[in-house]
């Protein structure tokens, strides 16, 4: 493993405005030239989240990914696959309930990778094995059509229960939108995710700028 990549004291600002990747919604444009996009309206991470592809395919867009975000310092993680982030010399992973233990994947990638949880109730952000991951993932807040089989949606009250239960740093994901940034303020977040919000924009950097000032503006 290389040195520790992202250095904890930048992990709260890392989280601010996270995108998550799908191939789909960014159609023929192509996830590095969103991505790319996306970074130059402020997006402060990068995850790549392939689910139809293979292991193969996967690593494919995550270099296509690392190399769009070369020399703009902005972190890239992996979703799920433990493996390709390795392999790749990703920044982090995240990981779901149903994927490989936190405490297990840290004792794998040691501390220099971020790794992040998903959580949605305060049962899971209350449990034990959160305290190997590095930050949580809540959601979703509100009904997506991305993630068919996402949990029932917490709302911003039920979001807000959970990240007080959580203890550490905490992104919300899951129906978010500009417009609904004013409904998430003051919940215990770091951070808010988008997937389609930013991949399905005609303009990707507008939209993400657009999300990235109304949560700055807005977080105290
Ligand atoms: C930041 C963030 N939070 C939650 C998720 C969802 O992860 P998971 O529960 O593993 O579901 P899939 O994304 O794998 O369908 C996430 N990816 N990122
Ligand atoms: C990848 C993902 N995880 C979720 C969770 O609740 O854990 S919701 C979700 C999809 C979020 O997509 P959109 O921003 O398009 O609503
Ligand atoms: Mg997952």
């Amino acid at each position: 493993m290389k040195g520790r990549r992202v250095p904890r004291s930048r992990l709260r600002a890392v989280l601010r405005l996270c995108l998550v990747t799908d191939a789909a919604l960014c159609g023929d444009r192509g996830v590095p030239a969103v991505v790319r996009a996306a970074v130059a309206g402020g997006v402060t991470s990068v995850q790549v989240r392939v689910k139809d592809g293979s292991d193969r395919d996967r690593l494919a867009q995550v270099r296509a990914v690392q190399h769009a975000l070369h020399g703009t310092g902005v972190p890239l993680l992996v979703d799920d696959a433990v493996d390709v982030a390795v392999l790749a010399g990703a920044d982090g992973v995240h990981l779901g309930q149903s994927d490989l233990p936190v405490e297990e994947v840290r004792r794998w990638l040691g501390p220099d990778l971020i790794i992040g949880l998903s959580v949605s109730s305060v049962e899971q952000a209350s449990a034990s094995e959160c305290a190997a991951a590095d930050y949580l993932g809540i959601g979703p807040v509100w009904a997506t059509a991305t993630k068919p089989d996402a949990a029932v949606p917490l709302g911003p009250e039920g979001l807000a229960r959970v990240a007080a239960s959580a203890g550490r740093p905490a992104v919300a994901i899951g129906g978010i939108t500009a417009a609904r940034l004013p409904a998430l303020r003051g919940r215990g977040l770091d951070g808010v995710c988008t997937v389609s919000e930013v991949c399905a924009a005609p303009d990707p950097a507008v939209v993400a700028a657009r999300l990235r000032a109304g949560w700055d503006g807005g977080r105290r």
